[in-house]
């Protein structure tokens, strides 16, 4: 956020002042390189009037954990802070980043009241951004030209939407043959694993994920304060999910200043659908489980 000057202020709160505070001194420093950007840590009543609060409190991962190991002790730590972070910024969208990123984000959205729309799960935007970043590696070709998303939930049972993927406006596989770069079996197992297991990678080597997440929350928060209705895939509690009602998972959506403002629902071809709906049903199930 500070390096792309993105926002006039960041507040940080955390249960460790001390982290907090050091973590603020650190990001400071970083500010005169970029902009202006006002950092300090503070308290609850420091976000009063804040437009997006940003929520990546609670336990992370160790080595092997997968996300939902994580539901019972996060959702214990959002049942004390949504509280508070209505009390004083009543009119902000939230932006969930903590996992297991759907379930909170769906715990939240009841915890807070607020409509579905103003309580934005980061989701799949990471997801989609391995997925786009091994694509162009293999083809040799900018990330940002990939077009393509990762949906459902943020963990083990995400969906790679392959069939959909397009290099510039040119269906995958085509551009894929074009530049002689074939999508084999092989190739296309080693992205899926790429994508799938790359926190558990990144985890096992040091401790935690940091930049990825950074950039990905950076995006979503930039869309929201330009207004920019920007295509994202990012998590939000859907009505209706091929079928299961009430569920919050990652689709295409468009992100603007009042959060999300559409769905698009992305052309699947069956074995997607099927898997799609097999991982919006896992997602409903663990909502489900999490008393409020
Ligand atoms: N959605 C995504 O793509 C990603 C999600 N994550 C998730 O984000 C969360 C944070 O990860 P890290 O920053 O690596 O963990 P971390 O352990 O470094 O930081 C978590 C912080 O939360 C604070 N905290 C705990 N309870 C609190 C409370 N009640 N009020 C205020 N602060 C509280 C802790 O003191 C700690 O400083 C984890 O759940 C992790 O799994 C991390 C990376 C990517
Ligand atoms: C930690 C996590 O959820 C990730 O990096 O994908």
């Amino acid at each position: 956020l500070v390096l792309q000057n993105a926002v006039s202020e960041l507040v940080l709160i955390d249960l460790n002042a001390a982290r907090a505070r050091a973590e603020a001194e650190d990001i400071a420093h970083a500010v005169p390189f970029a902009g202006s950007t006002v950092v300090r840590a503070g308290d609850y009543p420091d976000i009063a009037g804040a437009s997006v609060v940003i929520l990546a409190c609670g336990v992370s991962q160790k080595p092997g954990e997968t996300r939902p190991q994580l539901l019972g002790r996060n959702a214990e730590v959002f049942r004390a802070v949504i509280g508070r972070v209505m009390e004083v910024a009543p009119g902000a969208i939230l932006l969930v980043a903590s996992n297991p990123v759907d379930v909170i984000t769906q715990i939240s959205t009841t915890l807070s009241g607020l409509p579905p729309e103003r309580v934005i799960g980061s989701g799949t935007i990471l997801d989609t951004a391995r997925f786009r970043w091994l694509i162009g590696r293999h083809l040799g070709i900018s990330p940002g030209s990939i077009h393509g998303y990762v949906l459902g939930e943020h963990g083990d049972s995400e969906v790679l939407a392959w069939s959909s993927v397009r290099a510039g406006s040119v269906p995958l596989a085509a551009f894929a043959a074009q530049v002689g770069a074939a999508l084999t079996d092989r190739v296309r197992a080693e992205i899926d694993h790429g994508v799938r297991r790359a926190a558990y990678t990144i985890i096992a080597g040091k401790g935690a994920t940091w930049y990825g997440i950074g950039a990905g929350l950076a995006r979503i928060v930039t869309a929201i304060g330009r207004d920019e209705q920007a295509v994202l895939s990012v998590s939000m509690v859907e009505a209706d999910a091929l079928g299961v009602p009430q569920v919050a998972l990652s689709l295409p959506r468009l992100v603007g200043a009042q959060g999300v403002s559409a769905t698009l629902w992305p052309d699947l071809d069956a074995p997607e659908t099927e898997a799609l709906r097999h991982s919006a049903t896992l997602l409903k199930e663990m909502a489900d489980s999490v008393p409020l």
